[in-house]
């Protein structure tokens, strides 16, 4: 569904991405690990073209994406931090993107609106919204148009225990309808429950991108984290 084909990206003299070449299919959902500060974001940000590679393309549906917007449409995203405009209500955010969609036929999944409870906040100003009301609004906005990719960057981050819980559920029931479900998340409790299969990146490179179900028969360890610590010790730092 996604193909990317030895992407490179460099800020300056940083090689913050080094030939990444990946297949990622419809009904998986991936979780993107890695150190903080391994790529992730920047590898996210290039499938979605807010980053455009050094070389190297990214091709959605056997089609390049470079100077094409439209695929965007079929990709929900859910940044680490939202940046909304301070004074936009809730309800106005929403009317704007629904706007922006200018698809009257289009049906719309309000059911993360509906368990946010977002409905009863709807007039509150975007920037008087706590860090988890954020998250929540994020949320509610990557799956409303019902997109057949969600990309989703920590998406529990930062929300209470039982919003999280809510949010996985609707990880779970996307990604049972065949939908490629992207995740980057430092959770290793969160990613077992939830994905299908583990794409590590360290220093900008791919190390491994197994199925989890190989990782653990690999390692012998029943639970992600311990897999992921096991195979980290394994990989030699770079200076
Ligand atoms: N626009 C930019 N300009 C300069 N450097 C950048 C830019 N975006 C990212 N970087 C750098 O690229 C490297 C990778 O950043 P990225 O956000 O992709 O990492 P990450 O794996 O998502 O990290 P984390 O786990 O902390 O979220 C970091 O060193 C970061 O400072």
């Amino acid at each position: 569904m996604i193909r990317a084909e030895a992407i490179s990206k460099s800020f300056g003299k940083l090689n913050v991405l080094r030939e990444i070449s990946v297949q990622l299919e419809a009904g998986r959902v991936v979780a993107v690990i890695g150190p903080n500060g391994s790529g992730k974001t920047t590898f996210i940000k290039t499938l979605l073209g807010m980053v455009v590679p050094d070389r190297g393309r990214v091709l959605f549906t056997n089609q390049a994406i470079t100077k094409q917007h439209t695929y965007r449409s079929q990709i929900g995203y859910m940044p680490q931090i939202g940046h909304y405009p301070a004074n936009l209500k809730i309800k106005q955010l929403f009317e704007m993107m629904i706007d922006i969609r200018n698809d009257a036929t289009m049906q719309l999944d309000e059911d993360l609106v509906a368990a946010f409870q977002l409905k009863a906040l709807f007039e509150k100003p975007l920037g008087t919204l706590s860090g988890g009301t954020k998250q929540k609004v994020s949320a509610a906005l990557a799956f409303l148009f019902n997109p057949s990719v969600l990309i989703l960057d920590e998406p529990t981050a930062g929300l209470d225990p039982l919003s999280s819980e809510v949010l996985k559920d609707k990880i779970q029931k996307e990604s049972q309808k065949g939908k490629l479900i992207l995740i980057t998340s430092h959770v290793m409790s969160d990613l077992d429950e939830l994905a299908t299969d583990v794409l590590y990146l360290q220093d900008g490179s791919v190390q491994f991108y197994k199925t989890i179900a190989e990782l653990k028969l690999e390692t012998g360890e029943s639970k992600l984290g311990r897999v992921i610590a096991q195979l980290m010790s394994k990989i030699p730092q770079m200076s």
